[in-house]
C-alpha cells in the first residue's frame, strides 16, 4: 500500500489518497471517526481543538460499506477555514486586499519549521511554511492509520497507543495483559495514561507549564498484539520492519526518538539480560519467555507483542518569549503568540498508534497478498498452520 496526504492547517481540508487496499474490506466512516475523536482529546491542547470536530468523508474506493480495490480518498474538513478564506485562498488577490488580509509572518519560532522552510523554499512569508508543517496533518495520518487498523482487526491484530511519561512524571508500568485491558484504562484517562496517580501529576505538570507560558513533551508507547511471526524481512535494509516503523514514528511532528522494546536501555545491559529465550510446546509451537526486544529480531516480527516507544519534544510555540530574529529587519525580537497547545503528548499517542498500524498492515499485505480479503485470509490461515507445525 502507499498513501499521500495534502492540505494546510487553515486551508479548506486535509486529504489522503490510499492505494493498494484490498477489495471486500468492510469499511465505514465511523471506523475512522472514532480514531479522529481520540486524537482530538487530551489534556493540554489549545483553543483550535474546540473549533474542530474532525469527521472523515470517504470519497472514493468504497461502495456500500466495502472497499472495491480502487484508491480510497479520505477528506477531513477544517472548520477553522471559514476564518481564513481570504488569507489561505488559492485565488490571486489584489494589492489592497493583500494589505488588508496578509499579515506576513517574518518572525521564525525556534523549534518549528519556520526558518529552515523559508530559506529552503525562498518564502518571505513564513505562513507558506507553517501551514503545511503544522501537525494538523496528523489528522489524516490518523485516518489512514484507522483504515490500516480495520485491515489488521480482520486478523485479530490489535493496537493501543498510550502515554508513559509527560515532563518528569513517569507512569508506573504494569505488565502488559491485552490491548483491550490497556485501552479500557487509558481511554478513560485525560492524559491517556494507565496509572491514575501519575495521570493527576501529569495534568498538574501540564498546568504548571501552561501557567509559566511554557510547554512540555513526553514519551508514548504503542503495543500491537497477535502479530504473526515473519512480518518484514532481514534480506534488505529497506524491508526491515523495525526500521520502517522507526521512520514512520520519527516522522510525526515533534518526535525526537524511537525505541523498539528495551531500546537504548539494551545497550547498557548484558546479552543474557536482553535476549528472549525460546521455548517449544506442541500446543503453541515456538514461543518466548520474555519480550525485551519488543517483538523484533532480524527486522522481522517474532510473534511477541510489538512494543514501540516514541519521545516527543515540548511544543515549540511558546507564550514565554524565546529569542529569535526577524527575517526582514534582521532585528532580534522575543516571540509572542496567539494560540498553541501546551502539551499534545496524549494526542501524539494516537498518531503513533496510527503510524505503527500502517507499517504493520503494509507488511502484512506484502506477505499475504493484497487483492482481495478472501485470498489474504486463505494465505494467512495456511501460513499460521505451517508456522504452528514448523
Ligand atoms: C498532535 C500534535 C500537536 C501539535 N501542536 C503544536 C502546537 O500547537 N504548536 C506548535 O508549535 N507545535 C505543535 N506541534 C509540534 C510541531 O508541529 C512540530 O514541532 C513542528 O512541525 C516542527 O517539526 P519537528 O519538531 O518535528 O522538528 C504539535 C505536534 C503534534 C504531534
Ligand atoms: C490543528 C491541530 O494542531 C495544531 C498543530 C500546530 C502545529 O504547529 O503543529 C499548531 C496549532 O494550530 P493552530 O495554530 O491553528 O492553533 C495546533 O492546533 C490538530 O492537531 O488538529
Amino acid at each position: 500500500m502507499r498513501f499521500l496526504t495534502a492540505g494546510e492547517s487553515h486551508g479548506p481540508q486535509l486529504t489522503a489518497i490510499v492505494e493498494g487496499v484490498p477489495s471486500q474490506l468492510p469499511l465505514q466512516a465511523e471506523d475512522i471517526n472514532k480514531h479522529l475523536a481520540r486524537r482530538q482529546k487530551g489534556y493540554g491542547r489549545g483553543r483550535r481543538m474546540q473549533i474542530e470536530k474532525d469527521q472523515v468523508q470517504i470519497l472514493s474506493g468504497v461502495r456500500h460499506g466495502r472497499t472495491t480495490g480502487a484508491p480510497i480518498t479520505l477528506v477531513v474538513e477544517n472548520k477553522d477555514w471559514t476564518h481564513w478564506t481570504k488569507i489561505m485562498g488559492a485565488e490571486p488577490i489584489s494589492e489592497e486586499e493583500e494589505q488588508e488580509v496578509k499579515r506576513k509572518i517574518t518572525r521564525p519560532r525556534p523549534g518549528h519549521a519556520d526558518l529552515n522552510g523559508a530559506i529552503k523554499y525562498r518564502h518571505r512569508d513564513m505562513r507558506n511554511v507553517l501551514e503545511r508543517s503544522s501537525a494538523r496533518e496528523t489528522t489524516v495520518r490518523v485516518a489512514v492509520g484507522a483504515l490500516a487498523q480495520v485491515i489488521l482487526e480482520q486478523f485479530n491484530i490489535r493496537l493501543a497507543g498510550h502515554v508513559l511519561e509527560i515532563g518528569d512524571v513517569k507512569a508506573e508500568q504494569l505488565p502488559f495483559e491485552s490491548v483491550d485491558a490497556l485501552q479500557e484504562v487509558t481511554e478513560a484517562s485525560e492524559v491517556r495514561c494507565m496509572d491514575n496517580e501519575a495521570s493527576e501529576k501529569m495534568k498538574a505538570a501540564i498546568d504548571d507549564a501552561k501557567q509559566n507560558g511554557d510547554s512540555i513533551g513526553g514519551i508514548v508507547e504503542v503495543i500491537a498484539e497477535n502479530v504473526p511471526i515473519g512480518l518484514g524481512s532481514f534480506v534488505h535494509y529497506d524491508r526491515k520492519l523495525d526500521g520502517k516503523i522507526a521512520q514512520s514514528v520519527l516522522s510525526i511532528n515533534a518526535f525526537k526518538g524511537v525505541e523498539i522494546g528495551l531500546g537504548f536501555e539494551a545497550a547498557r545491559m548484558k546479552g543474557s539480560e536482553v535476549h528472549d529465550e525460546i521455548t517449544y510446546s506442541e500446543e503453541n509451537g515456538f514461543q518466548r519467555r520474555t519480550n525485551r526486544l519488543g517483538g523484533f529480531e532480524g527486522g522481522m516480527t517474532n510473534g511477541m507483542p510489538v512494543v514501540v516507544h516514541g519521545a516527543m519534544k515540548p511544543i515549540p510555540t511558546l507564550y514565554k518569549p524565546l529569542q529569535s530574529v526577524d527575517i526582514d529587519s534582521k532585528e532580534p525580537f522575543t516571540a509572542s503568540i496567539e494560540r498553541s497547545d501546551s502539551c499534545a503528548v496524549p494526542a501524539a499517542a494516537v498518531v503513533a498508534e496510527a503510524a505503527v498500524a500502517w507499517e504493520l498492515a503494509d507488511a502484512f499485505l506484502d506477505k499475504f497478498g493484497a487483492d482481495t480479503m478472501e485470498d489474504i485470509r486463505q494465505s494467512y490461515e495456511n501460513y499460521l498452520k505451517e508456522a504452528r507445525e514448523f
